[in-house]
């Protein structure tokens, strides 16, 4: 994978975004407003445009029991559970597993009236970092996804017009050992999330929509992935 044409582009897009991610609302620059809370999910929004278009760049934090840093980006990461958790997709292939940990997706969401549907073409790469703050802590696992471009499949040659997005998913796994040294249970762990993302519409689509659909449209996704994961994972083993 090394040798890999995105290789250079993926390892810079991994560090920067990793890094965004990390640092707090506070450090990330002016600007951020609050737009949707529930409970221990917080999601904020810088209002930006490019060319007239709503990019609004999106951060949210949530803090999550039961589940790990890798289990999160294990769900999704991996293809085969998009379908269960992803619910504005429509269509879903893998264009390039370019090795197991970065795969290619070419992906269709469900048309939102009036705006006309999009689709989205990126590569998705799943990494363990080290825990700098606490060498024998639990790893931090993340997964970056980052549009590109690809000779057969040209944007907006279709019905879909072609969305331009970068997205990371951080997560930091939190172990509270057991005081009476019995094994650990999933009631000792949780998760810090972390979910950045800057989406480009790639077409024009009237900012009062467009900003009504990520308020009504965020904080429903992460919900819904979140539940899904603490569903899938609460009778197997933790995932480290
Ligand atoms: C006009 C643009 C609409 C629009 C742009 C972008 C996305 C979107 C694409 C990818 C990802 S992801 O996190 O990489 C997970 C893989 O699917 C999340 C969101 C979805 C919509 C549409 C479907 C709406 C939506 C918005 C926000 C969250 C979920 N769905």
């Amino acid at each position: 994978a090394s040798q890999h044409r995105l290789w250079p582009e993926i390892e810079n897009v991994v560090k920067s975004q990793v890094n965004m991610a990390k640092m707090g609302i506070g450090e990330c620059g002016a600007g951020w407003q609050l737009f949707a809370e529930d409970g221990e999910m917080k999601m904020y929004r810088r209002e930006e445009e490019v060319d007239g278009m709503v990019c609004d760049p999106l951060k949210a934090v949530h803090v999550v029991k039961g589940i790990s840093g890798h289990e999160v980006c294990h769900y999704f990461f991996n293809p085969q559970y998009r379908y269960d958790w992803e619910s504005t997709l429509e269509h879903m292939t893998v264009l390039e597993t370019i090795s197991e940990d970065t795969l290619v997706f070419l992906q269709t969401h469900k048309r939102i009236w009036p705006a006309s549907q999009r689709e989205g073409l990126f590569w998705s790469h799943i990494r363990k970092l080290p825990n700098e703050k606490d060498r024998d802590g639990p790893d931090i696992w993340t997964v970056v996804n980052n549009s590109t471009e690809y000779s057969e499949h040209p944007a907006n040659n279709g019905k879909c017009v072609r969305i331009f997005l970068t997205v990371c998913l951080l997560c930091q796994t939190t172990v509270d050992p057991p005081k009476d040294g019995t094994t650990l249970t999933r009631d000792n762990l949780s998760c810090k999330i972390t979910y950045c993302s800057v989406v480009n519409p790639g077409g024009w689509a009237p900012a009062s929509v467009l900003r009504a659909v990520y308020k009504r449209e965020y904080p429903k996704f992460l919900k819904r992935f979140t539940a899904y994961v603490k569903n899938q994972t609460k009778n197997k083993p933790i995932m480290f």
